[in-house]
């Protein structure tokens, strides 16, 4: 299958490059590994991806060469750190591949980096992949909008112990689309980290709260508390196959897109 698009997972050894590579390595009809990249000096470095994550070989061996194998791709799919996802962003618009990005805790500077590279080459970038999150993003905004700042939005996320980030990308995601239902900038309107004598809740802000352990693979809520009655929508992921299914075909998708930056919610039509 020469003619499915050829794709580089980076971050290969972490909990999402290796649900990617097992993913793009079973469906051949779609897509084609040609790159696995992974840290400098990290031990995966040289050896073939599918026996580095203790399966049967599959032709393609991990390097700390970035540029080498973008050149040989029409898509990368990045799921690693804020540091290392803007230089994929530039080297990825060199190459002229898509880049999907689902790496989170980008501050402003790296937004800025990733918005430079995507004047060259389509960027899909979410805070969460799956379809089910991308839906109920859409619904947020619609219940913040049918709702009004008389109901209270808390947004309240569960993750695995080594998660460093928060609040989470998606949580992130939620807020900017209960804010948008209001006709608010989240900026203007976010809680994070209450703790001591904070004083009552401000009208119309919108709470964050995130929860660490175990091996939770990702739990948000989105709370909105009225007079006498609450609603709440929640996503539960159970399998971080979610996230990389949405990515692959976020890769697919941007095959034929012009330079600029996507998020899942165009790729989902939502
Ligand atoms: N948008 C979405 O749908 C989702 C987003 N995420 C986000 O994706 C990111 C990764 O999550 P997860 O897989 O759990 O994290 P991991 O820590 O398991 O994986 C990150 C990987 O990136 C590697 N890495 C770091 N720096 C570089 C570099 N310069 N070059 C190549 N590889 C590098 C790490 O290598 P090493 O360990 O050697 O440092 C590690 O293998 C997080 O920001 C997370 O929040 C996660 C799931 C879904
Ligand atoms: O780090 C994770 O694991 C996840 N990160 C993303 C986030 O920050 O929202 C998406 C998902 O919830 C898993």
């Amino acid at each position: 299958m020469q003619d499915v698009p050829g794709l580089v997972v980076t971050g290969v050894s972490g909990r999402m490059g290796q649900t990617l590579v097992r993913l793009i390595a079973g469906a051949p009809d779609r897509a084609r590994l040609v790159g696995a990249v992974g840290r400098a000096g990290h031990s995966w470095i040289g050896q073939d991806v599918g026996e580095a994550m203790g399966g049967p070989a599959l032709g393609v061996v991990v390097t700390d060469d970035p540029l080498e194998v973008f050149a040989q791709a029409q898509g990368v799919i990045d799921f690693t750190t804020p540091a290392a996802t803007v230089e994929f962003a530039g080297l990825a618009a060199q190459a002229r591949a898509v880049h999907v990005i689902g790496t989170t805790g980008l501050e402003p500077e790296h937004l800025a980096r990733i918005a430079a590279a995507a004047r060259h080459a389509p960027i899909i970038r979410a805070g969460n992949m799956s379809l089910g999150l991308n839906l109920l993003t859409a619904l947020t905004r619609k219940v913040a909008e049918a709702l009004g700042d008389d109901w209270d939005v808390e947004i309240v996320e569960s993750h695995h112990r080594m998660k460093v980030d928060a609040p989470s990308g998606t949580a992130l995601m939620l807020g900017e689309a209960a804010a948008a239902g209001r006709g608010v900038s989240l900026d203007a309107v976010s809680d994070r980290g209450r703790d001591g004598i904070t004083g009552a809740r401000t009208k119309g802000h919108i709470g964050f709260a995130s929860l660490r352990g175990g091996d939770i693979v990702g739990e948000h809520d989105v709370l909105f508390a009225g007079e006498g009655e609450r609603v709440v929508l929640r996503h539960v992921a159970t399998d971080r196959a979610i996230f990389a299914r949405g990515a692959l075909r976020a890769a697919l998708w941007g095959q034929d897109k012009a330079p600029g930056e996507y998020t899942m919610m165009d790729v989902l039509g939502l």
